[in-house]
């Protein structure tokens, strides 16, 4: 029997993206005469997709629904190259190695949009790894819908996943596919592990491996 197919979200999972999303955001505030986000603020921001994090950028910084449009293309477009202070967080890469060394083919679904995904991957030398990625913009759909979760396994060729990832989105989305849920738990989650309710939880990538062997 073919070895599990491992699903990763991206922001907040593999990849600790949000300084680098706090620089876009903050030089569009300032554009526009408006004082920056910090680093929670941006956190709290993040898990739903580009159009989401523009929805709550307006609304904590007061700017009319009529500026939505321009400031999601601005940010969009300034996305891809937005990678420098993004970082992998530790024991990813080894993880990755190891499952894939083990057989399991690996996906990215993330609400990112597809473009800056693959270029942050690309950029980490890591876009090789997976066998798809789907963003938050691939299809007519997103998370935590279970539309590109199910992608992920349509274009894996597989019916047997595992989907890890940081938030409540993930969870849900992974629920909605009724596919069992790991949990890293240094991400941008807003609630304790317990509500999240994983099948499995994990601190540090050494330890997924292990976990995913065990799941079989
Ligand atoms: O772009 C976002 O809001 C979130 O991205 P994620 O799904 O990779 O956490
Ligand atoms: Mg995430």
């Amino acid at each position: 029997m073919a070895s599990v197919a491992v699903v990763f979200d991206l922001d907040g999972t593999l990849i600790d993206s949000a300084p680098d999303i706090r620089g876009i955001a903050n030089t569009l505030l300032a554009a526009r005469d408006l004082p920056p986000l910090d680093l929670a603020e941006t956190v709290s921001f993040i898990g739903s997709g580009a159009g989401v994090f523009i929805e709550r950028m307006r609304a904590a910084r007061g700017i009319p629904d009529s500026a939505h449009r321009a400031l999601l293309e601005e940010f969009i477009d300034r996305y891809e190259g937005a990678v420098e202070l993004t970082q992998v967080y530790p024991g990813v890469r080894s993880a990755l190695a190891a499952l894939t060394g083990a057989g399991h083919p690996l996906a990215i679904c993330t609400n990112k949009p597809e473009a800056p995904a693959r270029s942050v991957l690309a950029h980490f030398g890591l876009l090789d790894r997976f066998a798809a990625v789907v963003g938050g913009d691939s299809l007519p759909v997103r998370k935590p819908d279970p539309g590109p979760l199910l992608e992920c396994l349509r274009r894996l060729d597989t019916d047997r996943c595992l989907y890890v990832g940081d938030s409540e989105v993930d969870a849900e989305t992974a629920q909605a596919a009724r596919l069992p849920f790991f949990l890293y738990t240094h991400g941008y989650r807003k609630t304790g592990v317990t509500e999240i309710a994983p099948a499995a939880a994990f601190d540090h990538f050494s330890a997924l491996p292990g976990l995913v062997a065990k799941a079989g």
